[in-house]
């Protein structure tokens, strides 16, 4: 186990240093207290909205080196009348209940703390990182071996099914969703990333597995009519209906759907069906650069990035966790800057993790390692720490936003973020585990 990692129980976190151990606790009591209160279930999205329009940015959140007004400055987010800017949830929108915390609901709750994380050999310096805030592995045990199963069924990595045992999507969706330890849920979001991921491997990443650069854009096409079927059109979708059942990735998309539809509201699924879409434009890029044989600059590179990054997997947290962030407040920019802060940092420790891996393909992957050697002409080891460098901004600028948003009044929006700063905890714990990385 890392030995900056935790596991669950309430005294997690008190044996490291955290560097924001007071930060923390009272993240963890403004979620106990909104939870408790009279402002948890009933609170109106119109109302949290005024409360972060108005709610101006604690004395401690640093100032920007370019000021964007739009996000940062509340007062540009005031509006014009008093009116509420969306109608009350509970008459407009199928809310989900948020069920009330059991003991062993803790990961949603409580917040383990930051800390510098040791990782791979432990030569390189550390990741500033969220600490890990539950390690199962008895229950990833059970999630991953009904992964397994699932994957036979619908029959993605059918001649390798060991190696995907042991790259372990089961244990990454107990790590990086401590909020629950309900099975059906944990094994939503593993199928979900597994599917992700091999479509990734198989259409974009792997030569070995067949993915090709010109064929990646159909491809990602058909992705989103599996997961979001079109309207009828009669004898075409007969052979639409065929063309995805003869395709095992394209089943194993269609099914993870088909479980995210029995866990989700309305809202819920087509945020994480468009982020997959939108994540597929970047995946377009890299083809296009594979394709030419070109190398994108870093900060190219980095911008598709952002966009194709472990925020995917983050839309799936409130869904996992058995409640609803209503959009408006997921999609309110500060919200979503400090989300998108924590996919890239943590799609950055998947860069990291897979230097080796990436540059061994015919076709080697954009990686920000190698770019970054590439640009500037360093050895890996200097671009290694300039990626470090990164990684550990990200997660101080999401830091920030968690405290900025910390005045908030929604149970919800406190959880969701708490949320997000587990699964970078549980990410980095996964990627120094996994047997993919080995
Ligand atoms: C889980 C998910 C959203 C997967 C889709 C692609 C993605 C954001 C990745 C992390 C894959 O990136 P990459 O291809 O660099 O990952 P591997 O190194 O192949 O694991």
């Amino acid at each position: 186990m890392d030995e900056c990692s935790v596991a669950r129980g309430p005294g997690c976190g008190t044996d490291g240093p955290p560097r924001t151990a007071g930060a923390d606790s009272a993240a963890a009591e403004r979620v106990s207290r909104l939870l408790s209160g009279p402002s948890g279930l009933g609170t109106s999205a119109a109302r949290i909205l005024d409360a972060l329009r108005t709610a101006p940015p604690p004395p401690s959140a640093p100032a920007p080196a370019t000021p964007e007004p739009d996000v940062l400055a509340p007062d540009a987010l005031a509006p014009e009348s008093p009116e509420p800017a969306v109608p009350e949830p509970e008459a407009a929108l199928p809310v989900l209940p948020t069920p009330l915390p059991s003991p062993t609901r803790l990961g949603g709750l409580f917040s383990p703390g930051y800390a510098e994380r040791e990782w791979g050999d432990g030569s390189f310096p550390p990741l500033y990182c969220p600490l890990t805030a539950r390690i199962d592995d008895d229950l990833a045990r059970v999630v991953n071996d009904r992964l397994v199963e699932w994957a036979g069924e619908v029959g993605i990595y059918a001649d390798q099914l060991d190696r995907f045992r042991d790259t372990g999507f089961g244990r990454l969706a107990v790590l990086a969703h401590p909020e629950t330890d309900d099975v059906d849920a944990l094994l939503l979001a593993a199928k979900m990333n597994a599917a992700w991921w091999a479509c990734d491997d198989y259409y974009a990443d792997e030569s070995d597995l067949g993915a090709t650069p010109t064929e990646l854009p159909p491809r990602l096409a058909l992705v989103m009519s599996a997961m979001d079927p079109p309207p009828d059109a009669g004898g075409y979708s007969l052979r639409l209906d065929e063309a995805v059942r003869s395709d095992p990735v394209l089943v194993a998309l269609r099914s993870a759907t088909a479980h995210l539809k029995r866990h989700s509201g309305p809202s819920q699924l087509m945020r994480i069906l468009n982020t997959t879409f939108q994540m597929y434009v970047s995946w377009t890029a890299y083809a296009a650069w594979r394709h030419l044989g070109e190398l994108p600059p870093v900060w190219r590179y980095l911008a598709a990035r952002q966009h194709d990054s472990f925020y995917t997997s983050m839309t799936l947290i409130d869904v996992v966790g058995g409640y609803q962030l209503d959009a408006d407040l997921f999609y309110e920019p500060r919200v979503h800057r400090a989300v998108m802060q924590a996919g890239t940092a943590s799609v950055i420790v998947n860069d990291l993790h897979s230097v080796e891996r990436e540059a061994a393909d015919d076709l080697p992957d954009c990686n920000v390692v190698l770019l970054i050697a590439e640009e500037e002409g360093c050895p890996l080891e200097d671009a290694v720490r300039t990626a470090v460098a990164m990684h550990n901004d990200f997660v101080h600028g999401f830091e920030d936003s968690q405290r900025e948003l910390a005045a908030v009044p929604s149970a919800e929006l406190q959880r969701f973020l708490l949320g997000v700063q587990s699964w970078m905890g549980g990410c980095l714990e996964w990627h120094g585990a996994s047997d993919r990385y080995k």
